[in-house]
């Protein structure tokens, strides 16, 4: 993923006159970073979402930044007129695979989630819980750069809800990006970099969740930028401090275990930030400020 999706002062409401379901919601989901929205029922979780997902477009506000982007909704249309390994080679090759790669991604995927067993059942007979997996399936056969999951758990038996969480972990680590919903507070627990939580139209965002990542080692990174440059908003849901030192350059102190994404951040921006420096903090011997 080489830019945010960015929401600035987004409303959404359905109709002309209906009442707001969001209002002044800004959100940027950077490369590597994963996000979970929660909220009361009804909140408007689910519409945020599809707007992260261009699916939807807000009545008011804007978005900016495009990514790859895949989507598992909170109901999955589970009587399409396909098998399961057709229908996500089908996917496979919308996203670009060739059609022999499409094919081989079908049948990983499927596997992965242990449903290859059916894979040549037509959908519409599936159980719902089979189809749930061709639902996720679906999102990851083409390697997006967002993904967007709505309650994608929901209806998943346990290996394949474990395959889930393996899934966003692999797609954040390659700097991709997940934004999710789950009813259970306990879903990927202590791994979202930020819980955005709906409520009466607003969003409140809580940065962390990576209390064992700051616990640990940290790692000083040091960049130059162009005169007058801004540091991508997203860097500041990753770094524990960070201060500008004069000339251009910041320094940035970011759990090790967190400094790839951060990298990755700054020399994907446009213009890219040179790196000066990366060390370990117990090495780290100047700078500070
Ligand atoms: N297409 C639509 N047309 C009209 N109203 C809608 C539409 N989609 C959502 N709404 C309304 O917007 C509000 C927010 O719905 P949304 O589905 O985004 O909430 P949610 O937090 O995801 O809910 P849940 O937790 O029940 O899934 C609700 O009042 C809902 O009725």
């Amino acid at each position: 993923m080489r830019q945010e999706v960015r929401l600035t002062a987004v409303g959404r409401r359905y109709g002309l006159r209906g009442p707001w379901v969001l209002r002044g919601v800004d959100l940027g989901v950077g490369p590597g970073t994963l996000v979970r929205v929660d909220g009361a029922n009804g909140s408007g979780k689910s519409t945020l979402l599809r707007l992260l997902a261009r699916l939807d477009a807000p009545s008011e506000g804007r978005i900016s930044g495009r990514p790859r982007t895949a989507y598992v909704p909170e109901r999955f249309p589970a009587a399409l007129p396909f098998t399961p390994l057709g229908y996500l080679a089908h996917l496979g090759a919308v996203h670009g695979l060739p059609r022999e790669a499409a094919a081989r991604a079908a049948k990983t995927w499927l596997e992965r989630f242990g449903a290859e067993a059916y894979g040549r059942t037509p959908m519409a007979r599936l159980s719902k819980g089979s189809s749930q997996k061709v639902a996720v399936a679906q999102a990851l056969v083409g390697d997006p750069e967002l993904l967007v999951l709505d309650e994608a758990w929901t209806g998943l038996d346990a290996p394949a809800r474990a395959e889930l969480e393996r899934a966003v972990a692999e797609r954040t680590a390659a700097g991709g990006a997940v934004v999710f919903v789950d009813h259970d507070p306990r879903r990927l627990a202590g791994m979202p970099d930020a819980t955005c939580t709906v409520t009466g139209g607003r969003l409140e965002r809580r940065t962390g969740g990576h209390g064992a990542a700051v616990a640990g080692p940290l790692t000083v990174v040091t960049v130059q930028g162009a005169t007058g440059s801004q540091l991508p908003s997203h860097v500041s849901e990753v770094v524990v401090s960070g201060a500008e030192i004069g000339g251009g350059r910041h320094r940035l102190v970011v759990p090790a275990s967190r400094s790839d994404v951060l990298l990755r951040a700054l020399l994907t921006a446009a213009p890219p930030w040179h790196v000066v420096g990366v060390v370990p903090a117990a090495d780290d011997s100047g700078n500070r400020s």
